[in-house]
């Protein structure tokens, strides 16, 4: 469990803060969609959760545990057990579809097998079942620069996979997709959710796209939660609210 307590967040030189007073508790099991226009505060939600931004004021608590005050070995934990996906893959080019996704498995291992490459046998074997989970197993040899965009977000989620993580958080994933493939990669998503019975939170502008296959829409606007409900509830009202006007797409 994740809960966002009173959480603030200034960074420096700021006028404004980026999020205010949020107060939010996710579940395993929910799939959160978080809307809300350019600059609301969403990636820095994201990066609270994930320890690269510390909260000014309030707190952050995992499974109880204030996560300011885990030490540096623990929150080294958490953010291995936290897969990241983002809009722009964050792959190495040059590496293959294989070797960008044993990536992965830097947050568990030690720095000297890391910067050798040393993979043991079942680690190559786990990499190959995840290939295998995101449709990619024909691919494994391939360059990620020689992939199409889709595909390119397949070895992310295959990556962030690897992780065997409890949360999925995903700033933005399909947003450099077209509509069918951002579609395809939502479904891969949530299929893994379902499986993994994981905490899969993800920032997106498609409306659409929250609607289809959400458990839970969170509107953010100006640092602060506006909306907060199943997306069935979700009206055009609501969208206003968010955005300011309602969006066109
Ligand atoms: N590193 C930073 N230093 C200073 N201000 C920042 C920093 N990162 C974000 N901000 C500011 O914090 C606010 C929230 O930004 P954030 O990136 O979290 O919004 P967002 O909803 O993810 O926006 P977008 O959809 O454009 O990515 C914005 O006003 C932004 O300018």
């Amino acid at each position: 469990m994740i809960e966002l307590k009173d959480v603030t967040v200034f960074y420096p030189q700021a006028k404004e803060a980026a999020l205010k007073n949020v107060n939010l508790t996710f579940e395993r099991g929910e799939f959160i969609c978080v809307l809300g226009p350019s600059g609301a505060g969403k990636s820095t939600m994201i990066r609270t959760i994930n320890a690269l931004q510390p909260v000014s004021e309030g707190k952050v608590l995992i499974n109880g545990e204030d996560l300011s005050k885990l030490s540096e070995n623990k929150r080294r934990q958490w953010r291995s057990r936290t897969g990241m996906i983002f809009q722009h893959f964050h792959l190495i080019p040059r590496l293959t579809v294989e070797q960008n996704i044993l990536t992965g498995l830097f947050g568990k291992r030690n720095a000297i097998s890391n910067i050798l490459g040393l993979f043991n046998a079942s680690e190559i074997q786990k990499a190959n079942e995840v290939l295998r989970q995101v449709g990619l197993e024909q691919m494994t040899d391939r360059r990620v620069e020689w992939l199409s965009g889709g595909q390119k977000q397949r070895v992310g989620v295959a990556r962030a996979l690897m992780q065997e993580p409890e949360v999925f958080l995903g700033d933005e994933p399909v947003a450099s997709l077209d509509p069918s493939i951002s579609r395809s990669i939502f479904q891969l998503l949530k299929n893994i959710h379902e499986n993994e019975d994981l905490i899969t939170l993800i920032n997106v502008h498609d409306v659409f796209l929250a609607k289809s296959f959400a458990t839970r829409v969170i509107g953010l606007s100006d640092g602060k939660v506006v909306f907060d409900n199943s997306p069935e509830t979700l009206s055009a009202e609501n969208l206003e609210t968010i955005y300011g006007s309602t969006p066109q797409d």
